[in-house]
């Protein structure tokens, strides 16, 4: 007799079709129904095979549930998704397990991340989603452990520490990768001084199988391997880079080509950004703003291209990867389709890493372009930030790690694109590995070898939807936003390109053409990317909202932010969109009273401890993180209780006990007061 087929979204259920995942279901997936992993299969496309929803039915999308992911901060991940199961984070690395059919919780997991360790990370408490692999999903949690969980119940499976030094701010923000029975992972924390490095755990038992460095260590104790012995001869040792931790973290982008069996990397900046405190010698500062192919049998390093040789930028090249068969000169060729921070797009030949062409997708101003050998062609002033200069890319790049995604279809690469105007100044004062915020005791600080912000910028701020195509290197089309950091990217069979909005909208597009062809209001701002998937014979759209991330923490392009959310659409439904709260915005801070003379002292320690979240008083508008030109000034005259007393450590506001004094607290009023009394217009 046939046994009787579970209930959909009884543990039973779940155990089965969870544990149908592995290697060949993901590296497969463009012709499956599911999004099993972050970049939805191996080659991380972001293009889906089903075409339900097209062109022609997509104005017809309407919500079909919506779930509260009990979340105010940066929300980043891409829903996966297994069967009508859905695996979602929301910020603090909190894993969410949801059953597409209800719209409802099945269970939840809390990593309870120390709140106290939020400012361990530059760029807000956010994570970019889970791995799943044979019935276990896998977690980053923000304060750098790898974390397994039971599928069907959210049980712990096993915890393991991927920080080699807790004394360090590392974290984990990106999504876990499964390939070949291993988790693989890096962190994030090469704003504060750390040393890059990612790790493969068995994912059966959390055995850690091999870790790969991606800067040279201290010479004086023996290189952990050839490829990092070569590599150091590329820093100039006098500055004792290994002292900084020299950067190089790899916080997002892993891909794998199981044909090659090459795991590819891409690796984040130098440490302190300023590559004159770094390696005065100069270099090209190996493996940092890079692509490293690594074979992941051993962990051992295979080949490299480095994107940005001599960071000096914070021109990461962790953007996500899109591994693709293209045909160039009459040849499939097979390559990596890369847009990193410094707002060229390139391709390489994933084979053997060798440049093929890179082309300029936003203007910029650092380089004016790359020559045969895939080297820059600096301009003068790349280098010259004596005085202040608008950088372009500014720091948070001409791409972030919003997700882009590429159709086989149209051959074009749907690319967020952006300028944020922000200034690099070099710190003169600044003395090597001198860190100025964080933790008493540790090593943990926002490295002020160069200042962001310290001299207003004139370049324009946008943001964009780019149809790139990587053959001709050249613009398709281009949908301008009302604002940057816009979404992540979706493509579809149907040829349609999904993409959320800063200002809090979901969008869709004509892939080939870039005509608009359907949008909703979300409440609030959207930073990841949207899956699609088939339950029941039935094709939906997800997208995990909530306004945050680097640039989100201090500022918005709406006054609409509502709580993390997940919305489902498809075709037909028709549930209306929740309402979202209006931000109550306060009055400009008048009435704190201070001393003129210390606004300039002041200034100094705001910008080496509090604009990174706070932004710059009254002139930025607040993110999800408040401005405190914004604030009630009850709390600025009462300063000193949040800032030395830990008044609002379970918001994720630290104790500055022992990097800040007592008598710090008039001078940051003054600042504080200062700026929004110099721009409130006259009457
Ligand atoms: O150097 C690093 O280790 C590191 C880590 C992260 C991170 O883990 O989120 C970001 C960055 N850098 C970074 O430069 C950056 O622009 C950035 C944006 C975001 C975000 O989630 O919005 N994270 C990060
Ligand atoms: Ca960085």
């Amino acid at each position: 007799a046939l046994a009787q087929a579970p209930a959909k979204g009884s543990e039973e259920h779940i155990r089965a079709v969870t544990s149908r995942i592995d290697g060949r279901a993901i590296a497969n997936n463009t012709t499956t129904r599911d999004w099993p992993s972050y970049g939805l299969d191996y080659a991380e496309t972001r293009f889906s095979r089903l075409d339900q929803i097209n062109e022609k039915n997509v104005k017809e999308l309407g919500l079909v549930w919506s779930y509260n992911l009990e979340s105010t901060r940066g929300v980043e991940s891409t829903p996966l998704v297994v069967d009508g199961i859905m695996y979602v984070t929301a910020s603090w690395s909190v894993v969410h397990a949801v059953d597409v059919r209800t719209g409802k919780r099945i269970w939840t997991y809390d990593p309870k991340v120390p709140r106290e360790v939020g400012v361990k990370g530059c760029c807000d408490v956010v994570n970019r989603g889970v791995a799943l692999h044979k019935g276990k999903v896998y977690v980053g949690s923000f304060d750098a452990r790898l974390i397994a969980l039971d599928a069907a119940t959210g049980k712990l499976v096993w915890e393991k520490d991927t920080s080699i030094d807790r004394k360090r701010p590392y974290t984990i923000t990106g999504a876990p990768r499964v390939f070949k029975g291993m988790v693989i992972i890096g962190n994030g924390g090469a704003e504060y001084g750390v040393r890059g490095y990612i790790t493969a755990y068995d994912a059966e038992t959390g055995a850690e199988k091999w870790r790969f460095f991606t800067v040279p260590g201290d010479p004086a104790k023996p290189y952990e391997n050839e490829a990092l012995a070569r590599a150091a001869k590329t820093w100039d040792p006098s500055n004792k880079y290994w002292e900084a931790g020299g950067g190089g973290t790899v916080w997002d982008s892993i891909t794998f080509d199981p044909k090659l069996n090459l795991l590819y990397i891409g690796t984040g900046n130098g440490s302190p950004w300023s590559r004159a405190k770094r390696s005065p010698g100069g270099g090209d500062n190996l493996f940092l703003a890079s692509i490293v192919a690594i074979n992941p049998d051993t962990g051992k390093y295979v080949w490299h291209y480095q994107e940005t040789p001599g960071d000096n930028w914070d021109y990461t090249s962790t953007q996500p990867m899109i591994l693709a068969d293209i045909k160039l000169g009459g040849k499939t060729r097979k390559v990596i389709l890369h847009a990193p921070k410094n707002g060229f797009f390139f391709v390489i030949d994933r084979t053997n890493g060798k440049f093929i062409s890179a082309k300029n997708f936003v203007d910029v101003n650092w380089a004016t372009g790359y020559d045969e050998k895939g080297f820059p062609i600096e301009t003068a002033i790349a280098r010259s930030a004596d005085k202040g200069y608008d950088s372009i890319p500014g720091p948070l790049g001409a791409h972030n790690w919003h997700p882009m995604s590429f159709s086989p279809k149209t051959g074009l690469v749907y690319l967020p694109a952006q300028n944020i105007p922000l200034t690099l100044m070099d710190n003169k004062n600044y003395k090597f590995n001198e860190m100025t915020l964080g933790v008493p005791g540790s090593n943990q600080g926002w490295n002020t070898a160069m200042f962001i912000g310290a001299v207003p910028a004139t370049s324009k701020p946008f943001g964009r939807l780019l149809a790139w195509d990587p053959v001709r290197q050249k613009e398709a089309w281009r949908h301008e936003h009302v604002s940057p950091w816009n979404g992540g990217t979706l493509a579809t069979a149907g040829n349609v390109v999904f993409q959320g909005t800063a200002e809090g909208r979901f969008m869709a597009f004509n892939a080939s053409t870039g005509e608009k062809l359907w949008e909703t209001p979300t409440g609030t701002g959207v930073i990841a990317a949207p899956s699609t998937y088939m339950v029941d014979g039935k094709q939906y759209v997800s997208i995990a909202v909530g306004w945050g991330g680097s640039y989100g923490v201090s500022q918005r392009a709406s006054d609409k932010v509502g709580p993390g959310t997940v919305y489902t659409f498809a075709v037909g439904a028709k549930n209306p969109m929740p309402e979202m709260a209006q931000v109550k915005m306060n009055a400009l801070l008048q009435g704190v009273a201070y001393d003129p003379k210390q606004v300039p002292e002041g200034q100094g320690l705001y910008v080496a401890s509090c604009v990174l979240c706070h932004g710059v008083p009254g002139v930025d508008r607040g993110g999800n993180i408040p401005n405190l030109g914004y604030s009630h000034p009850d709390v600025i005259n009462n300063l000193e209780a949040y800032v030395l007393g830990g008044a609002a450590k379970e918001r994720g506001m630290p104790d500055f006990t022992g990097r800040l004094k007592p008598e710090d607290i008039p001078k940051l009023k003054a600042f504080i007061q200062g700026v929004p009394d110099s721009i409130r217009p006259k009457k």
